[in-house]
């Protein structure tokens, strides 16, 4: 007679061994990433080194604000994964692809992360289209999991989406994030116990990170008359200080609002900001700099060309 299977671990029996943790806690053991704020020590970013793909024939469709130079884009490029290696913060590269769009580089973009995995963006233009895709390989390469895909006509780019404490994030609602996309991601949000506060942009600006940043556990960096009133609010009504930018015409031309935070009060930024770099050393940051001059006629710069994908969390 067969032996009976009744009592093998298999089919529940003794030697069986239940899953107990649950996702959240088995970030970390299993699965790798996670940020739960704009500010905490930066542990790994996900980029993507520019190649031919940036010399187009019409630079304006291709949502570029000017022709770059190849060359000069690689080697500023290469100082900024320079710059974060020097600060201890592993860099993880999005792979090859046939033909790849003139915007894959800016890897804020086309994803975000919560405490429990990532985002998926659905970039807003036919330009954009599919650069995700080889942003979730990347991810699953890392083994990042990645929670939610968007679907329908949600457009979402991660550059939209700001935390602003543990449990809260803001969205920007505008011209690259529809409200599809607020309700997918604010579902999503329900489940992991976050609060998502969504606010408006204005006509003309494109996502929220160009509108304000948070260097620290108390001090957020605003565009004047341009950051939502309520994302001040939400921000005040944390315990931050939103302090507004001194000179908007050298933010706008070297996109010194365009850094990242690699640790409470220290940033890396785009150089050429003279003015507004020793004002933020002048509130108390520490200030890295690295040259965006050639990548910034792409329409970015630091910000958007790094994809957060780990922060030690609160
Ligand atoms: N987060 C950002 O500000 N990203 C810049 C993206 C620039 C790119 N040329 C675009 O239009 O999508």
């Amino acid at each position: 007679m067969a032996e009976s299977s009744f009592d093998s671990a298999a089919y529940g029996g003794q030697g069986w061994s239940p899953r107990t943790d649950d996702h959240a806690q088995e970030m970390g053991p299993l699965w790798q990433g996670g940020i739960d704020s704009e500010w905490r020590s930066l542990k790994s970013v996900l980029v993507r080194r520019p190649g031919p793909e940036i010399i187009v024939s019409d630079h304006d469709a291709a949502q570029q604000l000017a022709p770059l130079d190849l060359g000069r884009a690689q080697a500023e490029h290469d100082q900024m994964v320079a710059a974060y290696t020097n600060a201890g913060v592993t860099v993880l590269t999005v792979p090859d692809v046939p033909d790849p769009a003139p915007n894959r580089m800016f890897c804020a973009d086309l994803f975000v992360m919560t405490p429990q995995g990532a985002i998926l963006g659905r970039p807003a233009s036919t330009v954009r289209a599919g650069e995700e895709i080889a942003v979730a390989q990347a991810l699953a390469m890392a083994n990042v999991p990645i929670l939610r895909t968007l679907t329908g006509k949600a457009a979402f780019e991660g550059a939209d989406l700001i935390w602003l404490d543990t449990r809260s994030a803001l969205i920007g609602r505008g011209l690259r994030t529809n409200q599809a996309a607020i309700s997918q991601i604010n579902d999503l949000c329900l489940d992991l116990g976050i609060e998502v506060t969504a606010v408006d942009m204005p006509f003309g600006t494109m996502h929220l990170m160009g509108m304000l940043r948070i260097a620290s556990r108390d001090l957020a960096i605003a565009w004047p008359r341009r950051t939502p009133h309520a994302a001040v609010t939400a921000l005040r009504d944390r315990g931050y200080d939103v302090v507004f930018l001194p000179d908007e015409d050298e933010a706008q031309a070297n996109r010194a609002m365009n850094f990242v935070t690699l640790s409470p009060g220290k940033i890396l930024m785009p150089a050429g900001n003279d003015l507004i770099s020793a004002w933020y050393q002048d509130l108390g940051i520490e200030v890295i700099e690295t040259p965006t001059f050639e990548l910034r006629k792409a329409a970015g710069a630091v910000g958007c060309l790094t994809g957060v994908v780990q922060r030690a969390m609160g």
